[in-house]
């Protein structure tokens, strides 16, 4: 009979290469068996999905570098995980993101760590994602839209107010957070009649920035840790606030977003809220959205995600398109000639719609589009029903396959010398005749591409058009590194420790 220590030996010998034998079959599996097996990358890449761990969290959100470094590398198809593949062919975009006829999952590994898994952005399934997209639609529809026009105007009318303040007092102003309260104030008026007002704060909220960007970059190691959001959440106030005093904010904010939902649910009056006007959360629970999606803790969720994902991106755009063209006196001074004649007297701007037949507005939008990316994360979809064929590689239905905007956007095939900001590119005969304009996808496409598309290019022309009509602006201790995407947490995140896109105001103009 055996002794203990020998069976102990024997059972620890049958546990190793029980181990090793399931480490062997999973490699042998993952990098010989496997249907993604032929597509190039890095060997531990398609072993695991978590070496990604230490370009989004260690390097605070340096991924979208690597990916570059990989297809120089590889080519335009690499596969970036066991069940993931990258590409950055751009005429494989419209295969990709493609409208409800041929449907696609998003990959919920992306979204994972907002912790808002009812939320439209956040639903991977195409069924569920078409039922919520399909209740807000009709919200962010061109005429919709057109007839929050109105809204947007009186939010621009306070923020001039406070650039003209700015003149008097002959302080910097940083356009970013300026721009942050603008698009907050609209969302939240859109979404709650009860704006949160930050355009009148005295320093425009600068910790509600801060709160965001300090979510967001939360959100990457939530992709690891899919329980922290809830964790967050569950934190005693007191807590969060020492952790990170910004952070107070946003569980504030969300806490206010929870309860004024709830409110409305209940028909009770808010607080502030502009009697009788109708919002998106009073259409949601009236639509004809099953009961069980109109939950107060769902429908809570859809408005946070509106408020973020309604500020953050058209703020960083309008910060980028500030700093762009007051860095080169030829572009603002051929912006300033087209504004002048087409709006001969400020206190009448044409409508959007009219704005954006401006030829030049017009290119310098698109141009800033262009150089900064909305969102910088690359997006993941999955196609249930179908192969997808790309170059040599048919990648088999159920496979994870993304693109990022910020890759296609910077390829100098498609827009030679990519890292220069020329508006002209975009009036030359290719991009005329939208040739160009098809790789131009800031806002993505198909079914999952950006709801509030319209809502974005209102206030984009109005804000711009009205700025560089009305003021004489120069730069003030900025430059390019305050807009350039230094970080990639969703969203582009410029260098850490910018002071923002400061301008000084100095003078009005006739
Ligand atoms: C410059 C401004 C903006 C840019 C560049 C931008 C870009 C994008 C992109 C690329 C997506 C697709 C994300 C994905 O596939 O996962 C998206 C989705 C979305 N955007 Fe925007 N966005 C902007 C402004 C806005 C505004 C003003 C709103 C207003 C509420 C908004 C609401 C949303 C929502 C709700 C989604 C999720 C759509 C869905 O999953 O069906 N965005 N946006």
């Amino acid at each position: 009979m055996a002794s203990l220590p020998q069976l102990s030996a024997v059972l620890a010998t049958a546990f190793v290469t029980i181990v090793i034998a399931a480490v062997a079959y999973r490699l042998f599996a993952t990098l010989i068996l496997h249907p993604l097996a032929k597509v190039p990358g890095p060997k531990y890449a398609a072993i695991t999905k978590y070496y990604q761990f230490y370009y989004d969290v260690v390097l605070r959100g340096r991924f979208p570098w690597e990916l570059k470094r990989l297809h120089e590398q590889y080519g335009p198809v690499v596969r970036i995980g066991p069940n993931e593949v990258h590409v950055a062919e751009p005429n494989f975009y419209d295969e990709l993101y493609t409208g409800i006829a041929r449907p696609r999952h998003r990959d919920p590994w992306e979204v994972q760590g907002f912790g808002l898994p009812d939320a439209v952005l956040c639903s991977p399934e195409f069924d569920i994602h078409r039922m919520r997209r399909a209740a807000l639609n009709p919200y962010f529809s061109t005429q919709a839209i057109g007839r929050i026009e109105p809204v947007v105007r009186s939010k621009l009318d306070l923020l001039c107010g406070r650039l003209e303040d700015a003149l008097e007092t002959r302080k910097p102003v940083d356009v970013e957070l300026a721009f942050m309260a603008l698009t907050t104030d609209i969302i939240t008026e859109y979404c709650f009649a009860r704006s949160y007002n930050f355009i009148k704060h005295p320093d425009f909220a600068p910790d509600w920035l801060k709160a965001t960007v300090g979510a967001v970059e939360a959100s990457m190691l939530g992709r690891y840790l899919p329980f922290l959001p809830a964790v967050m959440k569950a934190m005693p106030p007191w807590l969060v606030k020492m952790l990170s005093p910004p952070m107070m904010q946003l569980v504030i904010y969300t806490k206010d977003q929870e309860s004024q939902v709830h409110a409305m649910k209940n028909g009770e009056r808010v607080e502030d809220m502009k009697q009788g006007q109708r919002t998106i959360i009073h259409e949601l629970f009236d639509s004809n959205l099953p009961e069980s999606e109109k939950s107060v803790e769902r429908i809570a969720q859809e408005a946070q995600t509106l408020v973020a994902a309604g500020s953050a991106t058209t703020s960083y755009f309008l910060k980028s398109v500030v700093y762009f063209v007051l860095s080169d006196p030829d572009v603002l001074k051929r912006l300033q000639a087209e504004l002048q004649t087409a709006i001969p007297d400020i206190k009448e701007l044409p409508s959007s719609a009219k704005l954006q037949s401006l030829p030049y507005l017009d290119a310098i939008i698109k141009e800033t589009t262009r150089t900064v990316p909305g969102a910088f994360c690359r997006l993941g979809r999955i196609a249930p029903n179908e192969d997808l064929k790309c170059g040599q590689y048919v990648l088999p239905r159920g496979t994870v396959i993304s693109m990022s905007t910020w890759i296609q956007h910077n390829d100098p095939n498609l827009f030679p010398e990519p890292e220069a900001f020329q508006p002209e590119r975009w009036l030359d005969k290719k991009a005329e005749d939208g040739r160009l304009e098809r790789y131009l996808v800031p806002f993505s496409k198909g079914s999952r591409g950006c709801l509030g598309i319209n809502l974005a290019r209102v206030e984009m022309y109005l804000t711009v058009a009205l700025l560089f009509r009305r003021f004489d602006l120069e730069l003030f201790e900025t430059d390019r590194g305050d807009v350039e995407p230094a970080h990639e947490f969703f969203l582009p995140i410029s260098k850490l420790g910018s002071k923002g896109v400061r301008v000084k105001v100095r003078g009005l103009r006739s």
